[in-house]
């Protein structure tokens, strides 16, 4: 797999504290409707961003999941209706993060421990001047990250509110001052849909993909989008920017920037069985597409600060 991958999407910069990007704010009385809020009622992990018009997102401290994304109404994300809110268990649906391992690792977590982590809202939430809304959550290296992996970092994950936009944007800085680390990241995107035999994306013919980690031989995608009529799991490596996820209802873009790879996966109904946290029949109504650098790990040096991103947009 390595050896035919061309990585040219790699921006590492001094370290620049995560907080000190520009943006133009204005406070939420400009924007009738507009507003940030904890979860109603006994949820004091959820944080709802509202941007009126019944968009929305929320995102769950724990893992710094997104648990929902809706535009004008509508929701975007899947959530498992036997999804655990333990705080302790991954969150099965929205935006789970996968860092610093995607994956089997070891004895550590499935998927590393930044999806299981309590993170921290940065406090000061904008209302940018175009009416978007962005909120940023922190997750630094503990005791508990140290016990499985014996770096400091600063994790910033920055969400971005537009009409019909969502930005999920993810800055891993290495505050060491003699020592590097090797990390892969991937955002783990389970995109509800009605009909997951009627939904095909985009953006992946021609392209090698392997169907788990430790595949010896790699497989070419020959049809000009990828169909799903039962258990899948791709792993494509250098995968164009931009891919699409058409159903008959409607078509949302995914625009990934420094996220060279892409995963697909549905589990399908044999292995949704064996799922504790997914109903028998809930397969159906999700395909993950995961945008990710995991196939080379991304080595950051002390002082640095990588940045990747994800835009997802629906029309
Ligand atoms: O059940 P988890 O840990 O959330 O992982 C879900 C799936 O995530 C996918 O990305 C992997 O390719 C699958 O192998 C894995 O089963």
């Amino acid at each position: 797999m390595r050896s035919f991958r061309i990585r040219v999407s790699v921006i590492v910069f001094p370290f620049r504290p995560a907080n000190s990007e520009h943006s133009a704010s204005r406070s939420a009385y400009q924007y009738p409707g507009h507003r940030i809020r904890m979860a109603p009622a006994n949820d004091k992990n959820t944080i709802v961003l509202e941007r009126g018009n019944g968009t929305s997102c929320s995102v769950n401290l724990h893992g710094a999941t997104l648990t929902s994304w809706k535009v004008n109404g509508k929701e975007q994300m899947f959530v498992s209706s036997k999804a655990v809110f333990d705080e302790k268990s991954p969150i099965r649906g929205g935006i789970p993060i996968a860092f610093p391992k995607f994956g089997p690792w070891d004895d550590k977590p499935l998927h590393g421990f930044a999806r299981v982590c309590r993170w921290k809202m940065e406090s000061g939430a904008d209302h940018l001047a175009n009416g978007d809304i962005k909120a940023r959550l922190v997750l630094e290296d503990n005791d508990y990250t140290r016990s499985l992996w014996g770096h400091k970092f600063r994790m910033v994950y920055t969400l971005l509110l537009g009409e019909q936009q969502l930005k999920t944007k993810v800055a891993i800085t290495n505050p060491s001052k003699d020592e590097s680390f090797a990390f892969e990241l991937v955002l783990h995107t389970y995109f509800q849909v009605k009909d997951i035999r009627k939904c095909k994306v985009t953006g992946l013919n021609g392209l090698q993909y392997l169907t788990k980690r430790d595949d010896t031989e790699t497989t070419t995608d020959k049809e000009s989008s990828v169909r799903i009529d039962g258990p899948i799991t791709r792993l494509y490596a250098d995968t164009p920017p931009i891919h699409e996820i058409v159903t008959p209802e409607q078509t949302t873009s995914i625009i990934k920037c420094n996220f060279p790879d892409t995963v697909i996966w549905n589990p399908w109904e044999e292995v949704a069985k064996t799922i504790p946290d997914l109903s028998d029949e809930e397969y159906n109504q999700f395909i993950c597409v995961e945008a990710g650098s995991f196939f080379d790990p991304m080595t950051l040096p002390p002082g640095g600060t990588f940045e990747a991103s994800q835009s997802l947009c629906v029309k």
